[in-house]
């Protein structure tokens, strides 16, 4: 089966006409429209008309979108929610997430109002963990919802929290990272980390992804489109990755056929994990475009 990528997720100012309109053009695997901290307080309303325009136009029918609203306790939480939701979001990312019942509150509003339209689709929801209290509440929060497809570190607002600054070595946020992830695999949801602020330095981007690829998130939150090809050429498997894969199913293949749980393939173990890893690795290869879907 195809898996859903989730590799990148584009964040676009909803106030940005051009941007806006123009967002599917360079094919994140999820636009994410902001409503919340890049665009200012004059433009809210206007913003939000716009995003409403926006996830109903059919350039956004064939690729997910979401769009991180305001908090509920700002005037613009509700409103945000109403629109998108009307509209036909994918997905509502939520904010500065620090407890349960932030989840739960957005949660019921989400529902009150799909009851209302007569919505036919589940809005799902993403919540951002920007905080120590959202770290440290991190498994709860994950679980708290049928709706959570996943939660993300939200490192600029998290490092202000922390008393620090961010480095190319990210140790200030490897806590916050390790915690998000383990809770989101223990939740069985996606877990994405956060953006990289300077739009010119690849190889800082670089170190960054390889860092959180290998760590085992899915994707990350984006803020230019020049990041998109090299965030998915690093987590497309490479030739040596897939050379193995197709070994590994090979051999398992024949171990099948004559009867063997446990097989060695140049002198390694291959066994259950270790078959699922390279179904999983040829999975990704189609998805990510690196395979033809009948390979
Ligand atoms: C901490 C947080 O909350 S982060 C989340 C909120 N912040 C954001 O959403 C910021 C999103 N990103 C941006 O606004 C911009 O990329 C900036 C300000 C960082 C850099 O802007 P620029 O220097 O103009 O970017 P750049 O020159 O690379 O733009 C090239 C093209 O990509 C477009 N583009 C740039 N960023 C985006 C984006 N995020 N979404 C869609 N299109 C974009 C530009 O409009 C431009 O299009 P054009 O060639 O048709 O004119
Ligand atoms: O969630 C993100 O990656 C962007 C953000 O708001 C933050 O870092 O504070
Ligand atoms: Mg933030």
């Amino acid at each position: 089966m195809k898996p859903k990528l989730r590799r990148s997720m584009l964040f676009v100012p909803g106030s940005n006409t051009g941007m806006v309109c123009n967002a599917f053009i360079y094919k994140p695997d999820t636009v994410m429209f902001d409503l919340e901290d890049s665009v200012a307080l004059s433009e809210k309303d206007s913003a939000r008309m716009m995003v409403f325009h926006a996830l109903q136009h059919f350039t956004y029918k064939d690729i997910e979108t979401a769009v991180r609203v305001n908090p509920l306790d700002t005037p613009f939480g509700l409103l945000d929610l109403e629109a998108v939701i009307r509209a036909g979001v994918d997905i509502v990312r939520l904010p500065k997430t620090d407890t349960v019942e932030d989840v739960l509150d957005m949660e019921r509003e989400i529902e009150r109002i799909e009851t209302k339209i007569g919505a036919t689709k589940k809005t799902m929801l993403l919540a951002a963990i920007e905080s120590a209290l959202g770290v440290v509440n991190a498994v709860d929060i994950a679980r708290s919802s049928k709706r959570m497809m996943g939660i993300a570190l939200g490192a600029e607002d998290f490092v202000r929290d922390l008393h620090t600054q961010r480095t190319k070595e990210g140790h200030e946020l490897m806590a916050a990272r390790n915690q998000i992830l383990l809770a989101a695999r223990a939740a069985k949801i996606g877990a994405f980390d956060s953006i990289f602020s300077d739009v010119k330095d690849k190889e800082g981007f670089m170190h960054e992804v390889e860092l959180i690829k290998g760590l085992g998130f899915d994707g990350k939150s984006l803020i230019n489109p020049n990041q998109i090809p090299w965030l998915h050429s690093a987590f497309a498997p490479s030739q040596k990755n897939i050379n193995w894969a197709i070994e590994v199913l090979e051999a398992a293949k024949d171990a099948k056929e004559r009867g063997l749980g446990v097989i060695s393939l140049d002198g390694k173990m291959v066994d259950a994990p270790v078959i699922l890893r390279a179904e999983w690795i040829m999975d990704l290869a189609r998805a990510s475009g690196v395979l033809g879907e009948e390979q």
